[in-house]
């Protein structure tokens, strides 16, 4: 599992280890592991031009300890002082090893920035002189190694109302911090590599699951199973309009955890689905869990999807099944799927504002409608009604391709109809469905049937122990 804490998190349990250790100790520990980053970054130390942007704090401390050990080795540092507070032992550590003071010229000829500006204690947002620096390297096309995370970004939202660095790596401290996770900063990012500084840190509010939560998550047939005890789903998708939603649907479910697969629909849908999987049953029957929505266009029964959300049994709602969601009732086993012009809607408010705030719309329509929320988008978010959250980060851009949501919910379904509880199988879910795509697509296009047709193989890789950079 990958944890994501607060600023406020943070700042505790360093100050509880900060007690029990020398003075600098924690600063130490976070420039070796930044310096040891960088020149693995670079790929060279002897010779190489670094150049360090310093604002007041103590991130650009650490920006000018990780100067003095690359400059020790052999590279020309350079610092560039945004503020005239710069961190007093660390610039003059810096100057003792051979490193000097310069200025905003100096990005033009650097191998790699780093972006010691502002960390955790920083607002968003980047000042004129900061701002002028990180655009050098932008139009020379420098590199940025972020300390601890892009400057300028919002730290515990992910968001990023105004200017911030686009990092190339970003090297992080004691735990992933929330912008690390959910888009847009974690976009900002670049690859997020940890140091380990020995912070004890309580449970986090926001986690990421890795292969080895999948596979322990994922719901397997015993010796014992049958059809009907590995879980049924009872699939309402697909109309006139948009026959081709229920087949990639019930492509993603039967690539899910389930024994059988019920359809219920128009008869020339129902038709179209059992070409494509004549084991699927078409017709009312016992199901452990229900996937409505995608592709029901004008022909979404309203009641009908009241009276499923009110029954005991899980439902996930997606698409157009998503107009008969209300307020009332309890939903504790419903999990909804929506894309953010989706939740926009359900919220009353622009889709611009959901993708901009994506982390503090998942949480509010989970609270609003006591359901869990899978937000779907390049990182997708799942949120709970208590304000739990996870984030799937893995997907490929290739994903936004259509029909890949009705994948998405068939497979989810299914998890749900195996035994999931709504976090598990959107998180499960959404994790399987990007592995999904990341075989697919193999770096180029894929439709979402090719998805769905990875599902399988992407399952056995985790089931395996296999990493496939889900
Ligand atoms: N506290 C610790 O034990 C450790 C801290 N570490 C580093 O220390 C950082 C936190 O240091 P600080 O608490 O000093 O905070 P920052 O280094 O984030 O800097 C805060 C300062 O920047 C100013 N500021 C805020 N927003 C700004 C903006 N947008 N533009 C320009 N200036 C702005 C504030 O007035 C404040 O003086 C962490 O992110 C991490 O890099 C690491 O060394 C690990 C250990
Ligand atoms: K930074």
């Amino acid at each position: 599992m990958r944890h994501a804490h607060t600023v406020e998190q943070v700042r505790a349990a360093e100050a509880e280890l900060m007690a029990r250790l020398p003075e600098g100790t924690l600063m130490q520990r976070a420039a070796t592991g930044l310096a040891v980053a960088i020149s693995n970054f670079i790929g060279h130390v002897y010779g190489a031009r670094v150049v360090l942007l310093v604002g007041s704090g103590d991130n650009g401390g650490d920006a000018l300890y990780a100067g003095e050990k690359l400059a020790r080795r052999g590279a020309g540092v350079i610092a560039v002082l945004l503020s005239d507070k710069a961190h007093p032992a660390g610039l003059a550590a810096l100057l003792v090893a051979g490193g000097r003071v310069g200025s905003t010229e100096d990005i033009a000829t650097a191998d790699v920035v780093v972006d010691g500006i502002v960390g955790i204690g920083g607002r968003p947002g980047l000042k004129p002189q900061a701002l002028a620096a990180v655009q050098a390297a932008e139009e020379h096309g420098v590199p940025i190694v972020a300390v601890d995370m892009p400057s300028g970004v919002d730290v515990d939202t992910g968001e990023t109302p105004t200017e911030h660095v686009k990092a190339a790596l970003t090297v992080t401290f004691g735990t992933h911090k929330i912008c690390h996770l959910i888009d847009p900063a974690a976009a900002a990012c670049g690859p997020v590599h940890l140091v380990e500084i020995g912070l004890d840190l309580p449970p986090a509010g926001v986690q990421s699951l890795q292969t080895a939560d999948v596979r322990a998550l994922y719901p397997l047939p015993r010796g014992e199973s049958d059809k009907y005890s590995r879980g049924v789903l009872g699939l309402i998708a697909g109309s006139s309009q948009y026959p081709g939603a229920a087949v990639i649907a019930a492509t993603g479910a039967l690539a899910g955890p389930i024994g059988m697969l019920r359809y219920i629909g128009p008869d020339s849908v129902a038709e179209a689905v059992r070409a494509a999987h004549p084991e699927v049953v078409a017709g009312e029957g016992r199901v452990q869990a229900w996937a409505v929505g995608s592709g029901l266009g004008d022909e979404l029964d309203v009641a009908k999807v009241r009276e499923l959300l009110d029954a005991e049994e899980p439902v996930l709602l997606d698409a157009d099944g998503l107009k008969a969601l209300d307020e009332s009732g309890d939903h504790d086993e419903v999990l909804i799927t929506p894309h953010a012009g989706e939740l926009a809607r359900l919220l009353g408010v622009e889709r611009t504002v959901v993708e901009a705030e994506r982390l503090k719309h998942a949480r509010m329509a989970a609270e609003q409608f006591d359901v869990t929320v899978l937000l779907k988008g390049s990182t997708t978010v799942i949120a709970r009604p208590d304000g739990e959250v996870r984030v799937n980060t893995n997907a490929t851009a290739w994903l936004a391709t259509a029909g890949a949501g009705d994948v998405l919910a068939g497979l989810c379904g299914s998890l749900l109809a195996g035994g999931l509880n709504p976090l598990d199988a959107a998180s499960v879910g959404a994790y399987l469905h990007a592995a999904a795509a990341n075989l697919a697509s193999a770096g180029g296009p894929a439709t979402a049937i090719q998805v769905a047709g990875k599902v399988a193989e992407a399952t056995r890789l985790v089931l395996l122990e296999i990493d496939s950079g889900g």
